[in-house]
């Protein structure tokens, strides 16, 4: 029998790709979902199951039918500017959702928990690169609705034995390179997929947010880091969490650092188009520069990044936005 492997948010951009992973690895994912954001069309690689993490009862069901070995969870709202504005919205699905969750599978024995958290848990930090030790200080309510979760989740450890792998990742980009599936979110904030647009002529510009930060051009520095290598990192750690039985926790980036004209340099490259550019006020509260130490991942994840050079990143981005679609590959 294949393990069972709840992925909640299994029909959004990480989760699809992680239950592409999973199956890869011989599991079976379950993705369980309220779609609010995800898409049906993801799922290919086990069942969808419709539902809700603050439906306590509908979770109650899904472990009594599945009784999964462990939960890679997903789902969450991660709309920083919606965040400032509606923090309740945030506080509310991230961190009671995720106590539900942890709740069901306390009930039922689940004891091994994989959690998408982000860098933005470390808000602007001093020290770059970023690793584990760096001193978390989120500035806006998503990063702390992560980062409370993080907390939790070292309670449900010592309290009841529920083992984590708590992964921050940096900024997800690129599409399955097999084209079947990639990034669409509704509205999108991206700034990979907004250029690609832009260059497809799907949107008449691109704004860049800041020229004046203190960069070599001026403009915001992250670390993308490819969807099918973070969907990797999912099964290490879940490889990981079998073996030793312990909770960890990691950042996952590549350690390179991208600015803002980069990315649109590398896709009109790419597209072979100008990509129309209206230079905009700094967005609040995005710091200059944010890239990962991914030393520890490297050593006890055994994971490395396959596909997260810029032009991989970028040309797999633009295969899919280009065909425009979910298909079964
Ligand atoms: N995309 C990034 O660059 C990035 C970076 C760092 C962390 N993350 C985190 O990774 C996770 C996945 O991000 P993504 O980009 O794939 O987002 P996404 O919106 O594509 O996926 C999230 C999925 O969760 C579902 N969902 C939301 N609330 C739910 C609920 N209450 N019950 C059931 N399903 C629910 C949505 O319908 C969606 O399918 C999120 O937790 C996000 O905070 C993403
Ligand atoms: O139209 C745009 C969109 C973005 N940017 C800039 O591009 C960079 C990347 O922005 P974006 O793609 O929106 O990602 P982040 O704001 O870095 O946030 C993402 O990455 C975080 C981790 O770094 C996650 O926590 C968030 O969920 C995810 O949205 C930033 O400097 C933005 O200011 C622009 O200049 N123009």
């Amino acid at each position: 029998m294949k393990p069972t492997i709840l992925v909640t948010g299994g029909a959004g951009y990480i989760g699809s790709h992680t239950c592409k992973a999973l199956r890869e690895a011989d599991c079976l994912p379950v993705a369980y979902d309220n779609l609010i954001y995800g898409h049906k069309e993801a799922v290919q690689w086990g069942p969808l199951e419709w539902g809700d993490i603050l439906d306590e009862a509908r979770l109650e069901q899904i472990f009594q039918a599945y009784q999964p070995e462990a939960v890679i969870h997903f789902a969450a709202f991660a709309y920083v500017g919606e965040s400032v504005t509606d923090p309740g919205k945030y506080y509310r699905n991230n961190v009671a959702g995720t106590i539900n969750l942890l709740e069901s599978m306390r009930r039922h024995g689940c004891r091994g928990i994989i959690f998408s958290s982000t860098c933005a848990v470390f808000g602007e930090p001093k020290m770059m690169p970023i690793d584990e030790t760096a001193v978390q200080n989120p500035i806006n309510p998503y990063g702390r609705s992560k980062l409370m979760v993080e907390r939790i989740l070292r309670d449900y450890d010592e309290a009841y034995g529920v083992r984590h792998i708590v992964l921050r990742y940096f900024n997800a980009a690129g599409a399955e390179p097999g084209g079947g599936i990639g990034e669409k979110h509704v509205p999108e904030t991206h700034l990979i997929p907004l250029v690609i647009d832009a260059a497809l002529g799907k949107r008449d510009k691109v704004e860049i947010f800041g020229t004046d930060y203190a960069t070599a051009d001026g403009t915001a520095i992250r670390d993308y880091i490819h969807v099918t290598d973070l969907a990797d990192a999912h099964v290490k750690a879940l490889k990981k969490l079998r073996r030793d039985d312990t909770s960890d926790h990691f950042n996952l980036g590549t350690g390179i650092g991208t600015s803002v004209r980069q990315i649109i340099q590398r896709v009109e490259a790419i597209s072979r188009n100008t990509v129309p550019v209206r230079e905009r006020q700094k967005r609040p509260g995005d710091p200059p520069e944010l890239v990962a130490d991914p030393c520890k991942a490297l050593q006890y994840l055994d994971w490395r990044p396959r596909f997260s050079d810029l032009e991989t990143i970028v040309e797999t981005a633009f295969r899919w936005h280009e065909s425009g679609e979910f298909r079964v590959t």
